[in-house]
């Protein structure tokens, strides 16, 4: 017979992703009970369907491609790249999407699972309906954390609905190669997915209704453009999609703006995500979408949601943090903020934080305004940090850029032929560094440096004495400084 739990701990968390875990973690280390509730598998989207088994599907290629990319050793390569192995490989990491691991370090730290769906019914108040087919009241003393990541995005594309597509969940789970793939979205799922399948044998279209990777600079995005097209890949950019069909045979019939169309056994459909917040029942804590679209949240610097009804005696209490808060839909950025916001619940449950908390303190995300670091997992690799140009200019500063080819002895015995392009963004009125992008095979190592830069706002004629090892590929940020003018 089904039973009524009714339960109370310091802090609720609602979803098990990779930051509803660090939030948890970080309020039970600071003393507080918790309960964590999963409507699916503990360690989230990223885990099982995202990030990893994505990075796990694009590695093999990029290892093989780097090894042909070297005389010497592209002559000891004798094979091509069998999808059997690779995809073996995946579910290695996906733990074949099973969660026993991170149910287990839960237990080790003393957090409390409650597995079902849950639903914010009032202040402080949680209902979970439980897998195990009870239902669980759950009541927070603290606060209550929204954690529940994100959902795709589906255009409005004529027959779309009615066909079996796949949203990077069907792609990233992949338990065979298609023949023929076609992907709509020319964003960071979408290239980095067609080129894992493209270097897995499928033969696949892109189509994007602009350029690809648009919100990254021009330059950079025209490499990871040249690195698909010589996998094969038949990029249709400024196209836009009108129809979509399935036969018997299962075969896919996209039509293309300009009346062509395309077939495959397989569509991704990778046109963006928004925050996960359907059906949640913050419309019973006071929060309600404007007429006709999807609710977002407000949070400050803490994550503390801006908005929320309190319960009248003691203060605001509901958090977002991760692709749930909406600001930067990545899983170390989301980390980050779940750190500040299981910080701030700390410190606000001992009275030792009231109001807002100090820009760059422990409890405020304040790296989220200035240093988004984010790496397009594609061979070349694109990776960027702070605001664009434009981004810089919107934002009032006085900003200008500085380029340069990746043109040193690092990148040339990085592999024969290397192309790579290298740009700063730079604050003339402190004369520091607020942006950074780098394109080319192996760059991705090199952002973190960028990272410390803008957060630590190293003047640029300090950062002159910050000497690259030789022969790096890090030395481009020589030429940069030299070409700026140092
Ligand atoms: C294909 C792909 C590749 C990506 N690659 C990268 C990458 O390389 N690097 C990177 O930084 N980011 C990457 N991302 C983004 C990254 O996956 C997300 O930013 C990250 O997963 C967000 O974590 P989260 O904990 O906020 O959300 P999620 O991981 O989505 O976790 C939310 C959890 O909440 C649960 N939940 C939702 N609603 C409820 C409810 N009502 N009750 C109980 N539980 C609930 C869900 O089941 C889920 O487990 C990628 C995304 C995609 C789609
Ligand atoms: N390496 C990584 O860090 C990584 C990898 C994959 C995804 N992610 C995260 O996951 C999120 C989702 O990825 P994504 O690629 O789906 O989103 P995205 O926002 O990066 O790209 C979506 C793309 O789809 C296009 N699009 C939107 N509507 C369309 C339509 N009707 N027809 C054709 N194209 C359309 C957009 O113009 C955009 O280029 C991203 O915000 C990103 O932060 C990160």
């Amino acid at each position: 017979m089904a039973e009524e739990n009714i339960r109370e701990f310091d802090v609720i968390v609602v979803g098990a992703g990779a930051v509803g875990e660090n939030v948890a973690d970080r309020v039970a280390r600071g003393g507080l009970t918790t309960a964590i509730v999963e409507a699916e598998l503990v360690g989230g989207e990223c885990s099982y369907w995202a990030c990893i088994p994505s990075k796990a599907l694009l590695r093999p290629g990029t290892a093989l491609h780097a090894a042909q990319s070297v005389p010497g050793a592209a002559d000891a390569v004798t094979k091509v790249l069998d999808a059997a192995p690779v995809l073996k490989y995946r579910d290695y990491f996906t733990n074949k999407w099973q969660d026993d691991g991170a149910v287990q370090w839960l237990v080790d730290t003393g957090i409390e699972l409650v597995r079902g769906r849950a639903r914010i019914t009032g202040p402080r108040e949680v209902q979970v309906d439980g897998k195990d087919g009870n239902s669980y009241s759950l009541k927070a003393h603290h606060a209550v954390v929204v954690a529940t990541g994100s959902t795709p995005v589906m255009p409005k594309i004529e027959g779309l609905r009615d066909v079996p597509y796949w949203t990077t969940r069907g792609a990233t789970s992949a338990r065979s190669i298609p023949e023929r793939f076609v992907v709509l979205g020319g964003g960071v799922a979408g290239v980095e997915l067609a080129q894992a399948f493209a270097r897995l044998g499928s033969s696949v279209t892109l189509v994007a209704r602009g350029r690809l990777l648009s919100t990254f600079p021009e330059e950079a995005a025209r490499l990871v453009a040249a690195g698909l097209r010589a996998d094969g890949v038949d990029l249709r950019l400024g196209t836009d999609t009108t129809r979509v069909e399935h036969d018997a045979d299962h075969a896919f019939t996209v039509t293309l703006g300009d009346g062509t169309t395309v077939g495959c056994e397989q569509l991704l459909v990778a046109t963006g995500r928004r925050p996960n917040l359907d059906n949640l029942g913050l419309e019973n804590v006071g929060l309600d979408a404007e007429e006709g679209k999807a609710l977002r949240l407000t949070t400050d610097s803490s994550g503390l949601v801006e908005g929320t009804a309190s319960d009248g005696t003691s203060g605001l209490w509901l958090y977002a943090a991760g692709d749930a808060a909406g600001s930067a839909l990545l899983t170390h950025q989301g980390k980050y903020e779940a750190r500040a916001a299981g910080d701030a619940i700390v410190a606000r449950a001992k009275g030792t934080l009231h109001g807002a908390p100090k820009p760059w303190s422990p409890q405020a995300k304040t790296a989220d305004e200035y240093a988004i670091p984010s790496v397009v997992f594609t061979d070349p690799e694109l990776a960027s940090v702070g605001p664009s140009l434009q981004q810089a200019l919107q934002k009032g500063i006085n900003a200008t850029t500085v380029e340069v080819p990746i043109n040193v002895s690092g990148a040339q015995l990085h592999s024969e032929n290397y192309e790579g392009w290298a740009q700063l963004v730079v604050d003339e009125d402190h004369k520091v560094v607020v942006g950074a992008t780098f394109a080319g095979p192996g760059v991705a190592e090199l952002l973190h440096g960028a990272t410390i830069a803008i957060v630590g706002e190293v003047p640029l004629d300090r950062l002159w004495h910050a000497v690259p090892s030789f022969p790096t590929i890090s030395e481009v940020w020589l030429r940069l400084l030299e070409k700026y003018g140092l």
